[in-house]
């Protein structure tokens, strides 16, 4: 079962052409990553997908709805966690995430959700005096706490220091044992590579490719680079069948300091893009 059908989706501002004929297909329990340059489309798409932006054409469905015609007991049913952060400034973290809680037929309980995203020891302070990493865990907090079937997630963990982005990793799987489906727009990609199911790269407007992440752009037949210490110094040689070469040598020399790569996710991404040195 979908979660999310996309085909054919356009949208433009004026003369821009933000997104350009994307087609996507997110199942149900599934974690899914839009990786993606600044300006690519990424954020125009989840807001179209959120019902926070109108489409210029396309067919959309999300959890079998179109998101163009929003109803109460639909928006209940997905959480969303914006790119600008949320506007309570004056509310504590409790009472802000107690307050949102009312807008859901089945919440989950405010205190857990705060100790979920981490934020226990600010849970008096007011949203206003948070700091940015603190104030992006409080629009996570506010985006789960309505129990979402579908979560969005905007380039979630920007500004947060590496350990609350760890913690915010084993949320998100936590949530994908739960059977959650998470839509999340990234620009770090072990994120992608450590969270998600499948992948798309999105440039120019365009899905340029889509696969799970040790799959992307060829990535799991791409050439290996294998390197080791021989008796004439470091060596290092490209083969598409690193296991052959590794017994052919290991014949004639040892090979101390052995090291077998393939492609990071980064590396496939950058050729992707077009940006690679
Ligand atoms: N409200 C708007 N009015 C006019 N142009 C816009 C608007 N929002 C986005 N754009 C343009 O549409 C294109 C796609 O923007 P979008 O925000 O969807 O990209 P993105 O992939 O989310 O980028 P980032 O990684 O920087 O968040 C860009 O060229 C952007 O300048």
């Amino acid at each position: 079962m979908s979660a999310i059908e996309v085909s054919g989706l356009r949208k433009a501002y004026g003369g821009v052409t933000a997104v350009d004929g994307v087609d996507l297909d997110v199942a149900a329990g599934e974690v899914f990553a839009l990786l993606g340059p600044n300006g690519a489309g990424k954020s125009t798409t989840v807001e179209v997908l959120e019902g926070h932006r109108k489409r210029d054409s396309g067919e959309v469905r999300v959890l079998g709805r179109d998101p163009g015609k929003p109803s109460g007991d639909w928006r209940a049913r997905i959480g969303v966690v914006l790119q600008a952060t949320s506007d309570a400034a004056e509310l504590t973290v409790r009472e802000a995430v107690a307050h949102f809680a009312g807008y859901y037929p089945n919440p989950r309980d405010a205190d857990a959700v705060i100790d979920l995203v981490g934020l226990t020891e600010k849970a008096g302070a007011r949203a206003g005096k948070l700091s940015g990493g603190q104030r992006r865990r409080l629009d996570v907090a506010l985006g789960i706490v309505g129990r979402p079937e579908l979560l969005f997630l905007d380039e979630p963990t920007t500004g947060f220091d590496p350990e609350a982005r760890r913690q915010f990793w084993r949320l998100i799987r936590l949530l994908a044992d739960e059977g959650t489906t998470i839509l999340l727009t990234t620009h770090y990609l072990d994120e992608a590579e450590a969270l998600a199911d499948r992948v798309a790269v999105i440039a120019r407007g365009r899905i340029v490719a889509e696969g799970t992440p040790s799959t992307l752009g060829g990535r799991a037949t791409a050439e290996a680079t294998v390197r080791w210490r021989g008796a004439d110094g470091p060596q290092v040689r490209r083969t598409p069948d690193p296991q052959r070469l590794i017994v052919e040598l290991a014949r004639h020399e040892e090979l101390a300091e052995l090291t077998v790569s393939r492609p990071t996710l980064e590396d496939v991404y950058l050729d992707l893009i077009g940006e690679r040195a």
